[in-house]
């Protein structure tokens, strides 16, 4: 593949902050085209990852390439190729809706005048109103609206949906994926709300301290993790033996296990361990990721009977 093919490429991307190390030797190759979601604990380094990708960061090693340039010699048309949305949504309080939305129009040539429509038309947005009038929800709206309009090769959301009720988290979710211009476009995505990714996203890319550790479509993940209900009498096997462990409980004198990268011969490793029945049940991506991440499992083993 060239490197145009992947809209980000980064390799052994290290960003450090005195003496935290944010981004350790990251190598991240995201393909053009559909939603990425980008999930990891708080701190995993996703913020700094898009702050370097948009050139307002410049790395300690290695490097960032993004729709096949340098992130750190971005010229204004290279810049204008990419959308950014982020929590804050950080557009000027003091000016009027129309007023942005010229100033957009005149920035950039590949403006989409029915993409802006489309989007916004989701929104109760009046052209008059000043932008530190509108709601949290609109405002997101209004930015994505902007941001899609501007014909973007790219689109960067980072967490878009944080402090967002749940009707404007919808509003927010439908106008991005039923808009033409998303379509058109590679949408990379940050969020915490894995059942907003289990809608919307086609892959899934999994960040712990600053490290690349999955990388699938998000039911492939859910697939490597597996939850298992077992009635063993007395204790159980010592957790520390429990292949691929992420979770342990015990629920009305059963044993429930949530493992990661275990097939049939889990159960066999139950029965040996006293277990009289055992049961296997597919989990959420929800609970996949969240587990997966309590455990910073790095090196998972296979089940041995
Ligand atoms: N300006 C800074 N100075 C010092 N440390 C920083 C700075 N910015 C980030 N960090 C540290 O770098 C690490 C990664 O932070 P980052 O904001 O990239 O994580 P994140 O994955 O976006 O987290 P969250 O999900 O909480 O937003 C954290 O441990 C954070 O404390």
């Amino acid at each position: 593949m060239s490197h145009n093919e992947y809209v980000i490429e980064t390799q052994a991307l290290s960003k450090r902050y005195g003496r935290k190390l944010a981004l350790d030797h990251l190598d991240l190759r995201v393909p053009r085209g559909r939603i990425h979601a980008v999930v990891g604990a708080n701190g995993a380094g996703k913020s700094t990852l898009f702050r370097i990708l948009l050139g307002f960061l410049p790395p300690t090693a290695g490097s960032a390439r993004i729709l096949g340039r340098d992130s750190q010699r971005l010229t204004p048309e290279d810049r204008g190729r990419t959308g950014f949305v982020n929590e804050e949504h950080t557009l000027p309080g003091w000016m009027r809706v129309n007023a942005v939305t010229d100033m957009h129009r005149r920035q950039y040539p590949r403006w989409n005048e029915d993409a802006f429509r489309n989007v916004l038309g989701h929104y109760h947005v009046l052209p008059e109103q000043k932008v530190a009038q509108l709601s949290r929800g609109e405002r997101a709206g209004f930015n994505l609206a902007l941001a899609l309009a501007q014909g973007p090769e790219l689109l960067v959301l980072d967490e878009p949906t944080l402090g967002l009720d749940v009707v404007a988290k919808r509003a927010f979710l439908e106008s991005l994926m039923y808009s033409n211009a998303a379509e058109a476009c590679t949408v990379i995505y940050c969020s915490h709300q894995m059942e907003e990714i289990e809608r919307v996203a086609d892959n899934l890319i999994i960040l712990e301290q600053g490290k690349l550790m999955h990388m699938s479509a998000p039911d492939d993940f859910c697939a490597r993790v597996t939850y298992w209900i077992a009635d063993i009498p007395f204790k159980g096997p010592d957790p520390r033996t429990v292949p691929g462990l992420l979770e342990l409980q015990r629920l009305d004198g059963l044993h429930h296990y949530l493992v990661l990268d275990q097939d049939d011969e889990f159960a066999e490793f139950l029965r040996a361990s006293g277990a009289r029945s055992v049961q296997s049940m597919p989990v959420s991506l929800d609970r996949a990721v969240n587990g997966f991440l309590a455990k910073n499992h790095a090196a998972p083993t296979k089940a041995h009977a």
